[in-house]
């Protein structure tokens, strides 16, 4: 199995080597040359195996010999064995033929534990083997933080830069990232926005000579292995609810798209999904785009669902590179326009677009709307991205065909929002219990690409 870039000028990578390289050298993304097939029959055997069996189904043909079948079993088995719910993933109705995916029993909070568990797993496991050394840096809106930190804590081979944008995340997820004490993790506090720290991050890996020189290595869901670590649950879940008997749709709460381009990728895959429901909130450039056709970002807006406040949505690149016929040289050029201020999307790639995804997007009162009535109709009490998503989900579902729609954080990493929507304060599990007496250590930074990089050499001793 052999990784190539989305825009088609980078080194072809293994799987381990697209895993520890983050952004292909030509700017773009790594993705799967071929993607392996799962037929009926193996779909319907996932039908009573426990997560861990079926995520070692899914991923095992991904990975083309990266590591051993006993290696990758105990790496799954490290990677969940911390969650809270023995299901990892477990599916609650909402209503007829709706169903909740509970994504938030890792030990963050939030679905990003999933991929990142793994990952550090992953990582480990490479980094022992090779003796190399890596710098992780990431950008986060608030749960990939703190979900790469909790990952990567203290681990010998591994720094952990983390840029957030100052205010603009809960005070939970701030202290989630602030407050480990391990020496390997540097929380960094950048003005501006998600979209500008994410946008840095991209620098320095484009900037060759301090990506060599410090190893850089990423974690967000440029890494073609958090992907494939969220195209599991989309298995898990439908077969729940009857695949491949029957055809699934999910509505997944969106900003950077990385969590849908795993449905995607299970579509591709073989698992019968009719609609990929695509939900945003007020910062709903993908939902005008999947409509209008224009991609032009026009500045994000702070929200209670902060974690979507995204307008660069980096993985809506992946879904371009399939949606213009796998044409490298297309997708740099929507990019190349992207930098300049926006894109239009040809009517061919729209319709292939519109072949697996709808779209919604949902304001800040329907948001709160939606946590007071789900919290007083059926007792779940919705973090607001997923209530985005549940408001969204409830407009696009077709009966007759089951809707999951994909539950991203645990209410307790937003309070004020949801005491603010339903009334009630959810309180944080006992392992994070004392979040609110622990010292916080964190750096400011201005958003400036120099004084980032002098930090992290700084830092590392480059
Ligand atoms: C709680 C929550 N919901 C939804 C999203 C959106 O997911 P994605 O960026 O994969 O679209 C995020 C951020 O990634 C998140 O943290
Ligand atoms: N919402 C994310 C944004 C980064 O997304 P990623 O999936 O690319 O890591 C966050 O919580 O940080």
């Amino acid at each position: 199995m052999k990784y190539i870039s989305t825009r088609g000028n980078a080194p072809v990578l293994s799987f381990e080597e697209a895993m520890l390289t983050g952004l292909a050298r030509d700017g773009g993304l790594y993705l799967p040359e071929s993607i392996p097939q799962m037929s009926k029959a193996d779909i319907a055997a996932l039908e009573g195996v426990s997560y861990e069996e079926a995520a070692f189904r899914v991923m095992w043909p991904f990975l083309g010999g990266a590591f051993t079948e006993d290696e990758f079993r105990g790496i799954i088995e490290r990677a969940y064995a911390g969650f809270a719910h023995d299901a990892r993933a477990p599916l609650v109705q909402l209503g007829s033929g709706h169903f909740l995916l509970e994504l938030f029993h890792g030990p963050t909070l939030a679905f990003k534990d999933f991929a990142m568990q793994l990952i550090g797993q992953l990582f480990e496991a490479s980094l022992t083997r090779s003796g190399n050394r890596v710098c992780i840096v990431g950008a986060t809106s608030g749960d990939t933080g703190s979900a790469a930190i909790e990952a990567f804590r203290g681990l010998e081979a591994v720094d952990v830069f983390i840029l957030f944008p100052h205010g603009r995340v809960s005070e939970v997820q701030r202290r989630q990232m602030t407050t480990p004490s391990e020496d390997n993790v540097h929380a960094l506090s950048v003005t501006g926005h998600f979209d500008d720290c994410q946008a840095r991050v991209k620098d320095m890996f484009n900037d060759f000579a301090f990506r060599d020189a410090v190893g850089l290595a990423g974690v967000n869901s440029i890494n073609w292995a958090r992907v494939l670590a969220q195209v599991v649950y989309y298995f898990t879940s439908a077969v729940s609810v009857g695949a491949p008997h029957r055809s699934v749709s999910f509505t997944v709460p969106t900003g950077n798209f990385g969590d849908i381009f795993a449905g995607y990728i299970a579509k591709r895959m073989g698992l019968p999904i009719d609609r990929l429901v695509v939900a945003t909130n007020q910062n709903d450039i993908l939902h005008r785009c999947l409509s209008q056709g224009d991609y032009t970002p026009d500045g994000v807006i702070p929200s209670i669902s902060p974690s979507m406040d995204i307008q660069v949505s980096s993985n809506f690149e992946r879904a371009l590179y399939y949606a213009y016929g796998e044409d490298g040289n297309a997708v740099g050029q929507l990019m190349d326009e992207l930098k300049a201020g926006g894109f239009k999307v040809s009517q061919g790639a729209l319709e292939a677009l519109r072949e697996s995804f709808d779209s919604g997007n949902c304001s800040e009162e329907e948001t709160r709307a939606t946590i007071a009535r789900l919290w007083n109709g059926t007792g779940e009490l919705l973090c607001p991205h997923s209530a985005v998503g549940v408001k969204v989900a409830e407009e696009h579902h077709a009966p007759g065909t089951p809707m999951i729609t994909l539950a991203t954080a645990h209410p307790a990493k937003f309070p004020d929002a949801v005491e603010e929507a339903s009334g009630l304060r959810p309180p944080l599990p006992s392992h994070m219990a004392d979040l609110y007496d622990r010292s916080e250590r964190v750096t400011r930074v201005e958003n400036d690409l120099t004084a980032i990089e002098d930090i992290i050499k700084d830092r590392t001793g480059h």
